[in-house]
């Protein structure tokens, strides 16, 4: 069988020992689940196995497994040494044993099993094939508690379909935060019972004209509850003071001259700020984060920040001053791209790092001072930028982001000056400017994604190393061959 299976997982687990005792699914095979609390987690990887294998698959609850062998999912409170998000796999003759003191740890174990099955396990149709576990044993547990992702639904709508799709890529790649970028000039993205207009005017169109689209309340819940199964955290940005020009198109009130803005289309950034000086601007955004806040569980609430460059950083300052106490009041933690921290927040205020220079004299005061940081260096983790001159989708102003750029950066290590105990962990972000559907963002994320997701989860000693790293990379690639992703065949992965 493949061994080579153990040896290729991306992200690379903490310890791995590779044996012959390997393990082959058969249609007697059960899922044994003890706790309740694992059933979810066994239901889920249900899901994935049976469509490829047709196998029944039941989930027998109790400790009898099957006359051949069974998958256990079981959860072990005392397995200390192994963190709340961790887990450990072993496989022998009797089957997969899934160890862990969380769902959440089962659930990245599941994902790592995932790996050490043929690639054809990935088919949504039956296939026939060996369905071989590779023996062995793996001891596996997270660097970053934070692994994130984020999406511009604004710039581009992508539907709830779309946004579901791309949870599940996350989730194969143990990332577990989602940063829905659901405000900006060019589109409103998320209903408001008390502002209506801003779905009614503000999310009928998007970059380049098309129709655009936004989420109802309902949706947006739908798209939550998915993200929960997948143990996926949503986080909402509303993006203020700045980036408000669907704001400004819904309401002529929120304007300092009393007239609506023009529907955009385009892609600049920079020229749109709310009316600080108007009462009803603060009535705006208080109700926008009260709503925004009662309809997400997650503990964040991402209020932007960024390119608010009518405004002076008096104006600015003092502005975030009134923004963020509504959203402590809302029982959230507030976030906001780096820029933030300049207004002398809250304590308990995170900065989104997405500068391109590792000397950030502001950004380190602000970490010295205590406020934690979510690593998205434009240079490494903007999928947005373009692989090189030749690639057509994405943008280029932070310059090129090439396969191995994306991996070889330290989320802890990036910024002068800084140390590990701020950084939260790394997200990537994806712009869509000129991103426009779910192949269009595949080929964004696909290699580059699941190097920046092995930083995230991969303790330090494990990364940084390209020439090994590019190996297991290029053998993830018959899975998404598999999973029909459109992915760049960048020549400097050796693909299989
Ligand atoms: C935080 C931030 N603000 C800008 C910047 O990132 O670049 C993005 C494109 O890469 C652009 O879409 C976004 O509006």
């Amino acid at each position: 069988t493949d061994t080579s299976a153990m040896e290729n997982l991306v992200p690379v687990p903490v310890d791995v020992k590779s044996s012959e005792a390997d393990y082959t699914l058969t249609e007697n095979t059960v899922i044994e689940v003890r706790d309740g609390e694992a059933t979810g987690v066994a239901e889920y990887l249900a899901g994935l196995l049976r469509p490829s294998t047709g196998y029944e698959l039941p989930i027998i609850e109790g400790s009898s497994t099957g006359p051949d062998g069974s998958i256990s999912l079981r959860l072990a409170p005392d397995s200390s040494d192994i963190h709340s998000q961790g887990y450990r796999l072993q496989v022998n003759a009797d089957g997969v044993q899934i160890r862990a003191s969380e769902p959440a740890g089962l659930f990245a174990g599941v994902q790592t099993l995932r790996q050490l099955l043929p690639p054809a396990i990935e088919a949504d149709t039956e296939q026939s094939a060996e369905w071989t576990v590779s023996g062995g044993r793996i001891r596996d547990y997270p660097r970053f508690t934070y692994r994130g992702a984020h999406l511009d639904v604004a710039r581009h709508f992508f539907d709830v379909e779309t946004v579901k799709q791309y949870i599940d890529y996350l989730a194969q790649y143990k990332v577990n935060h989602l940063h829905l970028h659901l405000t900006d000039d060019q589109g409103w993205r998320i209903e408001i019972d008390s502002w209506p207009n801003l779905t009614d005017e503000g999310a009928d169109s998007e970059v380049g004209g098309g129709s655009g689209g936004y989420y109802t309340k309902e949706e947006y819940k739908e798209i939550v509850q998915y993200a929960q199964t997948r143990f996926v955290t949503v986080i909402p940005e509303i993006d203020m003071p700045g980036h408000t020009g669907a704001a400004l198109e819904s309401y002529a009130e929120l304007n300092c001259d009393g007239e609506k803005r023009q529907e955009d289309t385009g892609t600049n950034v920079g020229d749109t700020s709310l009316c600080l000086d108007k009462e009803v601007t603060y009535e705006f955004i208080e109700d926008v984060i009260s709503e925004v806040a009662e309809m997400t569980p997650g503990p964040y609430l991402h209020i932007g920040g960024d390119e608010a460059h009518t405004l002076s950083d008096k104006e600015y300052n003092d502005f975030m001053n009134c923004a963020i106490p509504m959203v402590i009041e809302q029982g959230k933690r507030p976030i906001g791209w780096h820029q933030i921290l300049g207004a002398d927040p809250p304590e308990q205020t995170i900065g989104q790092f997405w500068g391109t220079s590792s000397d950030a004299p502001e950004v380190a005061a602000a970490a010295e001072a205590g406020h934690e940081l979510i690593m998205s260096p434009a240079t490494d983790a903007y999928l947005d930028m373009k692989y090189n001159e030749d690639t057509e989708l994405g943008l280029d102003w932070a310059g090129y982001t090439p396969v191995p750029d994306a991996y070889d950066w330290d989320p802890a290590g990036y910024i002068d000056g800084v140390d590990e105990s701020s950084i939260m962990g790394p997200e990537t972000a994806l712009w869509s400017e000129n991103i426009r559907t779910l192949s269009d963002i595949e080929f964004m994320l696909f290699p580059r994604f699941p190097g920046v997701a092995e930083l995230g989860w991969s303790p330090e000693a494990k990364t940084d190393d390209w020439d090994e790293f590019k190996h297991r990379l290029a053998a993830q690639s018959p899975r998404w061959n598999v999973q029909d992703i459109n992915y760049y065949q960048s020549p400097q992965v050796p693909w299989p």
